[in-house]
């Protein structure tokens, strides 16, 4: 993993990046607080370095630098009180804000003028004075200026960022004059990476080596620049105010990123550098002009069944500004930077300087931005670790002095650490957590057929509508399916054409060749189509018209198509052989095939047509731009242009000529189908017509014929009712001698039988029937003289019936058989 840290300008890693994770404003304590601070021996030893032992002066790396060397006389006298009595008292229990001071080495400009080394590390934890070796200061622990920041980490930092992990808040900052080394203490650079970076890397490095535990982490990073404070991860986050609430003082407002390894909490330190406050003065060309916070938010919890509440803790990682003495030349803004950075160092020193003497008295932390800030951390709850970075050159000995001397009074400050806790609801990996159980929980459901909040009705309609929904989704595939293939089928039978076109030109049918004649090598088209060529010349009609489409026919579909693709990107290579192909066109050489079979032109042929225009209007449009572009060529080289020029010329000509021919086939082709098509129209209406009058014809016979059988009917009826009248009398008179006389008579009395007409004509017929078979045969006619007017005509009038009745069985009148 690369921890490369950026330098503060320059950063590889220098842009914003959005985050995509929670992000919250902030309502959590700066520090829980707990408003106690507790005088602390001045030997009293670290949270961290217990047993320090005080040892006699010894030569160190730091004391080798400078012309003089460090035997130089002190350029400034001390006061006794100033002067720490030795030894220091061995380790007592108790705890309190960790020092370390952190000697840099002399610089450049240090020392070409000359700087004497003033102050050394004198072993593991003293400072002394090169001038005054009485007066000396003992720390938790002293660095050279050989150390390396991965060693300050070790001492200063590490016990704080395994106790920020383990639930206790925890403060790292670095103090120090301009240009002493704090940025380079917390941030480092890619070769050496500070504080900060390490911190990260030991946050995620714990993280991985506690399998039983939960972490969810939150950075933020603030400047307090002018006594403002700004969210250096959020640009729109200016001027944002302190709060106070039960559990001691937040931001209001500030930006929280949740990070997920090293490098992505390092990038927002990067993007937040981008934004932070930074200014040249003599001493330093990159001075921070403000105090900036880098906050990691821990919280954590035991997985599985062993949980046991959330523990919250904060880390703050504190690059406070330097404190500028009368020496360092600013002018403006540097200037008003420089007082407000040294206001608030110096209420700093007096929050702490009131908190070493321990005594209850008022304590000023509202004094400045800062101090309000590390007020939860300075109160003492939870570990604070500060380092104090020096310069051993004696240009700078006062300065460093009054740093030994802040340092001195910070390890008075007795702090107690102790774990926090936060209640369930406050804890954003709580929250985490519960959201994963529910969607896992949602999931297995899922997975188990059910659905959150479905009863088994609810889920059987939701089955048959997603059944449903399958079987629409069928058929629109089904119908898409269709679609696709009639589109298929009908780009197979353009193609078809396409690949026939040349083809067709051989007279007779498409369907007069086997398909695989239609498909062939280039090679074999060519000399086919020589032939066809040939053929064409002589027998197609539109050779008047056309007749450069033979030279289109020369070549075969496949050749000219690939040589059309190419000769877009080949069209400046006008060579009297690529004429020939560039003169012959897709378009020119499909509708010259397809005009024989257009004897009736198809729907898909007029497509064609269509299409082949189109190809022509854009290989028109390829050709004039082209020709544009040698023309504006010529004027360099008139000669060497002119006869491509000319060339294109012609084939663009060409080209609208076969476009104005496809077009004039096109109009003529719908002429012709809507004249065949009002042809037809008029053919069917014509036969329509005659159908319809012979129709009207039989239906005349139908009618006619009916009212025949109507009169017969109504004459059989007439008929019929006569003879009953007969048959009554007949049956009244009883005898032949009475017949004569009743029958004459045309009223008589009738009507007995006439009453009941089925029982008569029942009755009547037998009779009939009796005396037709018995009677009438037997008898000669001259016997039976006076009977014969009625019999006779009776029998006439039956003979009669019979006749009409057998004539119109004849006709097939169906009427008659009612009868
Ligand atoms: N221990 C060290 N070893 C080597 N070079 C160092 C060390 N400390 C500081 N420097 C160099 O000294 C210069 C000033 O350091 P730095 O910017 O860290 O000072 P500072 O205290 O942050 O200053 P300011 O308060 O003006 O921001 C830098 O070029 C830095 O690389």
């Amino acid at each position: 993993m690369d921890y490369s840290y950026p330098a503060r300008s320059s950063s590889p890693l220098s842009y914003r990046k959005s985050s995509s994770f929670s992000s919250t404003s902030s309502t959590s304590s700066f520090f829980s607080n707990k408003p106690m601070h507790h005088m602390s021996s001045s030997s009293s030893s670290s949270f961290f370095n217990s047993g320090s032992e005080y040892g006699s002066r010894s030569m160190s790396d730091s004391m080798h630098y400078g012309s003089q060397g460090y035997n130089a006389r002190p350029p400034v006298a001390y006061g006794s009180d100033e002067i720490i009595g030795e030894p220091f008292e061995a380790s007592r229990p108790g705890d309190s804000i960790s020092v370390t001071i952190r000697f840099r080495p002399l610089n450049e400009r240090e020392f070409h003028r000359g700087d004497e080394i003033a102050w050394y590390a004198d072993e593991d934890n003293i400072v002394r004075n090169e001038y005054n070796p009485a007066t000396a200061y003992a720390f938790d622990k002293v660095f050279g200026p050989q150390a390396t920041s991965q060693e300050v980490y070790e001492v200063a930092a590490k016990p704080v960022v395994k106790a920020a992990m383990e639930g206790v808040n925890g403060t790292v900052f670095a103090y120090g004059v301009t240009s002493s080394g704090k940025t380079h203490t917390m941030h480092g650079d890619q070769n050496a990476p500070g504080i900060i970076p390490l911190a990260i890397k030991e946050v995620f490095s714990i993280i991985q080596d506690t399998p039983g535990r939960e972490f969810l982490l939150r950075v933020s990073y603030l400047e307090i620049y002018n006594e403002v404070i700004n969210d250096l991860l959020d640009p729109t986050g200016q001027n944002l105010r302190v709060r106070e609430d039960a559990q001691g003082t937040y931001i209001e407002g500030v930006k929280e990123e949740v990070v997920l390894s090293p490098g992505h909490a390092l990038s927002f330190i990067a993007a937040g550098e981008e934004h932070r406050h930074v200014g040249s003065n003599n001493f330093n060309l990159f001075s921070s002009r403000s105090h900036t916070i880098f906050t990691l938010m821990i919280e954590s919890s035991a997985r599985g069944d062993e949980y046991d509440g959330v523990i919250f803790s904060q880390l703050n990682l504190i690059d406070l500004a330097g404190s500028e003495s009368s020496k360092t030349d600013t002018t403006g803004i540097r200037r008003k930077e420089g007082s407000y950075i040294n206001k608030s160092l110096l209420t700093l020193g007096t929050v702490i300087g009131k908190l070493s003497e321990g005594k209850a008295c008022h304590v000023p932390y509202r004094d400045s931005k800062l101090t309000r800030l590390l007020q939860s951390s300075l109160s003492g709850h939870g570990l604070v670790s500060l380092i104090c970075t020096v310069t051993p050159a004696s240009s700078n000995m006062e300065e460093t002095h009054n740093t030994l001397k802040f340092a001195s009074r910070a390890k008075r400050v007795e702090i107690y650490a102790s774990r926090n806790k936060i209640i369930d609801e406050k804890s954003l990996i709580k929250k985490y957590q519960r959201e994963i159980s529910v969607l896992k929980e949602e999931l297995d459901r899922l997975r188990k057929g059910m659905v959150v909040g479905v009863n088994h009705e609810e889920l059987l309609s939701l089955k048959q509508q997603l059944e449903e929904g399958q079987v629409k989704m069928q058929s629109r595939l089904e119908e898409e399916e269709e679609a696709k293939a009639a589109l298929m089928s009908r780009i197979q039978r353009l193609t078809k054409l396409i690949l026939v076109s040349t083809k067709d030109t051989i007279p007779g049918s498409l369907s007069d060749l086997p398909s695989h004649q239609r498909r062939h090598s280039v090679g074999e088209e060519d000399k086919l189509d020589l032939r066809v060529g040939d053929t064409l010349l002589i027998d197609d009609e539109n050779q008047k018209d056309s007749p450069s489409l033979v030279s289109a026919l020369v070549t075969g579909p496949c050749y000219e198509f690939k040589h059309r693709r190419s000769s877009s990107r080949r069209n400046d290579e006008f060579s009297p052989a690529s004429r020939t192909f560039t003169e012959s066109t897709q378009a020119g050489e499909l509708i010259t095939g397809s005009k024989p079979l257009a004897g009736r032109m198809t729907s898909d042929q007029m497509d064609l047509l269509v299409e082949q225009v189109k190809m022509l209007a854009g290989e028109i449009a390829l050709s004039t731009s082209t020709l544009k572009r040698l023309v504006d060529q010529s004027v360099n080289d008139p000669d060497g242009s002119k006869t491509q020029i000319q060339n294109l010329e012609r084939e663009i000509q060409e080209k609208k000529r076969q476009m104005r021919v496809l077009e004039q086939r096109i109009t003529e082709s719908e002429a012709s189908i809507s004249k065949m098509e009002l042809q037809a129209r008029k053919q069917q209406e014509a036969a329509l017509k005659a159908a319809l009058a012979e129709k009207e014809l039989i239906e005349d016979e139908y009618r006619k014929k009916v009212e025949e059988a109507k009169k017969r009917e109504e004459a059989l009826e007439n008929d019929l009712a006569n003879m009953w009248v007969l048959v009554a009398k007949l049956k009244k008179g009883g005898a032949a001698a009475t017949l004569d006389s009743n029958t004459d008579e045309p009223h008589s009395n009738g009507t007995d039988n006439i009453e009941d007409p089925k029982a008569n004509n029942i009755e009547s017929n037998n009779v009939l029937k009796e005396r037709q078979v018995s009677e009438v045969p037997s008898k000669p006619a001259n016997e039976r003289p006076k009977e014969e007017p009625l019999v006779v005509r009776l029998k006439a009038r039956m003979q009669e019936m019979k006749e009409k009745e057998l004539k119109s069985l004849g006709n097939g009148d169906t009427n008659s058989y009612i009868l």
